[in-house]
């Protein structure tokens, strides 16, 4: 069987190889008659698959996605050609949770402001925002959830709509996935009109895909003075973004909110499932023969912890600042693919150990961390 698979994918030999011939391309120019003796694609969220590239795949049995995005997959074009299809849900749901985290802490500290008694509104509460709001339960803030599908399916009671959710929270983080037309639209729900009625100041966070906000409206508002502080990883029209926006972004990330190594690994194995179940092989591999040993994994807490001292750990296994800094150091002279290609490596908060003293342990758990209480003696 032939294999072909993103050149950014990690783990794939050691996961496919003894499934067929893997070989790798580059996510941005794969073309149509590279495709004429492939039985499985692996592709991530920078290659459109639709009828045109896959006009000369005649062999072709498998499509996979190790995203949980699958906006650039036709999937119905899939099914009509009877191609099986998987993708990744729920793969990187921990990672953009940590990236999201990760900035609330780092902009508290710059602003010397407080999360506790502050309103955040998660939009979009599938994988990512049912996992942000379980990591956030105990931190002291109101939580707003938005989610208009759940809702009406009866599987989200709670539900808040957008507007209210805009005009109450100080804080908004999106989490939806691009939806280009229909009653649930989600490119442009934050649009000019939104926007101009935003409060100053208000943090907005985004990690779902650049079309959610409309780029050149809020790069309008901007410049006439609108104040806003802005968290983005992703940006409309990657990899040529507007990048007038970044003088205006307090943390800018070139679309890594997913990429812990834990997240990406998850969805190489998610696919490799999947092709075993298409097979119908059993699997026998598993993500744990190959994440490496983190470079941190121990420390200790003495006694009680404040706001400051829980960022500290959050920022100790990752901090947002630095994947703002690569970005604005190297943007212009490397560009927004080979900065992703060359993320340096980042892991999870249940890689840190933390031998807890302190009265916070079930703080320390819900935000992810691997707890081991001790009890003075
Ligand atoms: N920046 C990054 O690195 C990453 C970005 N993503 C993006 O995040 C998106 C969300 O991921 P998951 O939570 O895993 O997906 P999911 O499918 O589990 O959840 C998305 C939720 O959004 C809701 N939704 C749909 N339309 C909505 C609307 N108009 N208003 C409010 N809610 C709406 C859905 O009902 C669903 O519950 C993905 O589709 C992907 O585009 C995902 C992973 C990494
Ligand atoms: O899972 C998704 O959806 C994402 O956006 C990924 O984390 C990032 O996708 P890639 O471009 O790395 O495939």
């Amino acid at each position: 069987m032939k294999i072909l698979a993103d050149q950014n994918m990690p783990l794939v030999e050691e996961f496919f190889s003894d499934l067929g011939e893997v070989r790798r391309f580059d996510g941005r120019n794969l073309q149509a008659s590279t495709l004429q003796a492939v039985d499985a694609l692996l592709v991530r969220s920078v290659t459109t698959v639709n009828e045109e590239l896959l006009a000369q795949a005649q062999h072709l049995k498998f499509v996979g996605t190790a995203t949980i995005g699958i906006d650039h997959v036709d999937t119905a074009h899939l099914a009509q050609r009877n191609i099986a299809f998987s993708s990744a849900p729920g793969c990187n749901a921990i990672a953009v949770a940590e990236y999201v985290i990760s900035a609330l802490y780092a902009y508290t500290q710059e602003t010397g402001t407080s999360l506790e008694g502050r309103t955040l509104g998660i939009v979009g509460v599938g994988n990512i925002g049912k996992c942000l709001q379980q990591k956030l339960i105990n931190l002291g803030l109101r939580l707003l959830l938005c989610d208009p599908v759940r809702h009406e399916a009866g599987t989200l009671d709670e539900h808040v709509d957008i507007d209210s959710v805009l005009a109450q929270a100080d804080i908004v983080t999106f989490h939806v996935p691009l939806v280009k037309e229909g009653r649930h639209q989600t490119r442009h729900l934050l649009d000019a009109e939104r926007i101009s009625k935003l409060k100053d100041n208000m943090l907005v966070i985004n990690a779902s895909r650049g079309d959610v906000i409309d780029n050149q409206a809020l790069l309008s508002a901007l410049q006439k003075g609108k104040r806003l502080e802005l968290v983005l990883d992703v940006w409309e029209n990657e990899p040529n973004i507007l990048t007038e926006l970044l003088p205006y972004v307090r943390f800018a990330s070139v679309h890594i909110a997913g990429h812990t190594q834990e997240g990406k690994a998850r969805g190489t194995q998610m696919l490799y499932q999947g092709l075993c179940q298409r097979l119908g092989i059993s699997v026998d591999k598993s993500l744990e023969d190959f994440l490496p040993v983190p470079a941190l994994t121990k420390c200790r807490t003495e006694k009680s912890l404040t706001e400051h001292d829980l960022g500290r750990l959050v920022h100790l296994v990752y901090d947002i600042r630095r994947d703002d800094g690569l970005m604005r150091a190297n943007l212009a002279s490397h560009g927004f693919d080979s900065l992703r290609k060359t993320y340096p490596p980042r892991r999870e908060f249940s890689t840190l150990s933390i031998e807890n003293m302190s009265e916070h342990g079930g703080l320390l758990t819900s935000l992810g961390f691997n707890v081991i209480q001790k009890n003075e003696d």
